[in-house]
């Protein structure tokens, strides 16, 4: 896609909370402020790239776009992450940084929870083949990752 890589940064917020409770898969959701500013050409799917909590190590995500089908969550955009890293707490209310580097698939609706699980561990397995690319894998050492949270503005 033509607008990739796509850069955004954002203090994560609350969610519906299903990510973690009924998938196992916890994924760390932007506020309506980067929701509202994603760039218009942007299509909603499944996107891989890079992730940071707070300027800390940088890893492997996956991004989803859009309004969950299977949930039915017909009002409420969402841009929500699952970072490939095991953490040991929530970082609620810390900024996450993430690049986004190549785009998997358009949103779908299953027929059960299992079948959207699946679909997500494919995801990840293809995000994680696709990042070792070197045309991905540069993206990794980018400074955006390093800017502090002090010079911040407005969001970028
Ligand atoms: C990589 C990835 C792919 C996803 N694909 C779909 C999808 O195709 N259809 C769908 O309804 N939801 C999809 N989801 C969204 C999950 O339904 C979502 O993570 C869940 O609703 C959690 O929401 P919450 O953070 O508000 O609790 C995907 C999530 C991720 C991380
Ligand atoms: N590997 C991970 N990727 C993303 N978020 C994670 C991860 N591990 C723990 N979390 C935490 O889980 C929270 C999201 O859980 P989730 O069940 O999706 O709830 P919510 O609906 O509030 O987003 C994130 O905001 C983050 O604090
Ligand atoms: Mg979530």
């Amino acid at each position: 896609m033509k607008h990739l890589p796509y850069f955004c940064l954002g203090k994560m917020v609350r969610g519906f909370g299903w990510g973690s409770k009924q998938l196992d898969i916890p994924t760390s959701n932007f506020p309506e402020q980067v929701v509202d500013n994603l760039p218009p050409h942007l299509s909603p799917g499944i996107y891989y790239g890079w992730a940071s909590v707070g300027n800390g190590d940088v890893h492997k995500m996956v991004l989803n776009i859009g309004w969950n089908p299977y949930y039915k969550n017909t009002k409420k955009k969402s841009v929500e992450n699952y970072i490939i890293h095991i953490f040991k707490e929530d970082f609620y209310g810390e900024i996450l940084y993430i690049v986004s580097t190549g785009y998997i698939r358009p949103e779908k609706n299953f027929s059960s929870v299992d079948a959207l699980i699946f679909a997500i561990q494919d995801d990840i397995e293809e995000a994680k083949r696709q990042l070792d690319l070197p045309e991905h894998l540069k993206l990794k050492e980018d400074n955006f990752f390093h800017i502090p949270e002090n010079k911040i503005m407005n969001g970028h």
